[in-house]
């Protein structure tokens, strides 16, 4: 059966903009009505069924918007299957998963969401923001590393999960994520 979903997203130099309409895109393809806009501009959960959200990686933290937007909703996200992913490793790390920073996994496990997916990010001299940004991306993770395979299959896996109304749950328990540390080349 078809459902409403907002995917939502925060992101500063478009990458994680271009996954969320990807997922948008994948959702559609299933059959599903799709919404796809900037955290900052959702002001209510209540008209969706389910809920994708998405943020950029920066230093090893969500963007602000998106860590807002968990924390206002928490009312409304509880009530609804919600998916989370985040967009970041470049470069040689580029297929590692990263942890959840402390504050969006507290709010994940309140809501009842399973952990956020890692996708890939990109970093390019063309869309870069900011100067370490812009030096970043005049190095060695310089590149669009986003796998649109892995995020459309990832975006099949929701749309079926969301069609047999099965809510998302947190697999892990606390003591147990992974301590693994992110990709060292943003931390110094
Ligand atoms: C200053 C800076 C810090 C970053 N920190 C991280 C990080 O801690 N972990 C990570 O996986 N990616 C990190 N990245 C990579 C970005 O998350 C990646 O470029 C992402 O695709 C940007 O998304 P956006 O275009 O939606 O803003 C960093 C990039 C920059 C420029």
């Amino acid at each position: 059966m078809s459902k409403k979903v907002l995917v939502a997203y925060a992101s500063k130099m478009g990458a994680t903009a271009g996954i969320a309409a990807a997922i948008g895109d994948e959702l559609r393809a299933h059959g599903h009505s799709a919404d796809v806009a900037e955290v900052t501009s959702v002001n209510d959960v209540a008209p969706y069924d389910a809920v994708v959200l998405g943020s950029a990686i920066y230093v090893r933290r969500w963007r602000r918007d998106a860590v807002r937007f968990l924390r206002h909703n928490v009312a409304g996200l509880r009530q609804r299957q919600v998916w989370l992913f985040h967009s970041g490793p470049v470069g040689p790390d580029k297929d590692e998963d990263q942890t959840m920073p402390p504050a969006v996994r507290h709010l994940a496990r309140s809501i009842g969401a399973t952990p956020a997916v890692t996708f890939a990010g990109r970093l390019e001299p063309a869309t870069a923001k900011g100067f370490l940004a812009r030096r970043l991306a005049a190095g060695k993770l310089a590149g669009d590393a986003r796998d649109w395979d892995k995020i459309r299959a990832w975006s099949a896996d929701v749309s079926a999960a969301i069609e047999a109304t099965q809510r998302s749950t947190w697999h892990r328990p606390p003591a147990n994520h992974s301590r693994k540390r992110p990709a060292g080349h943003f931390l110094g």
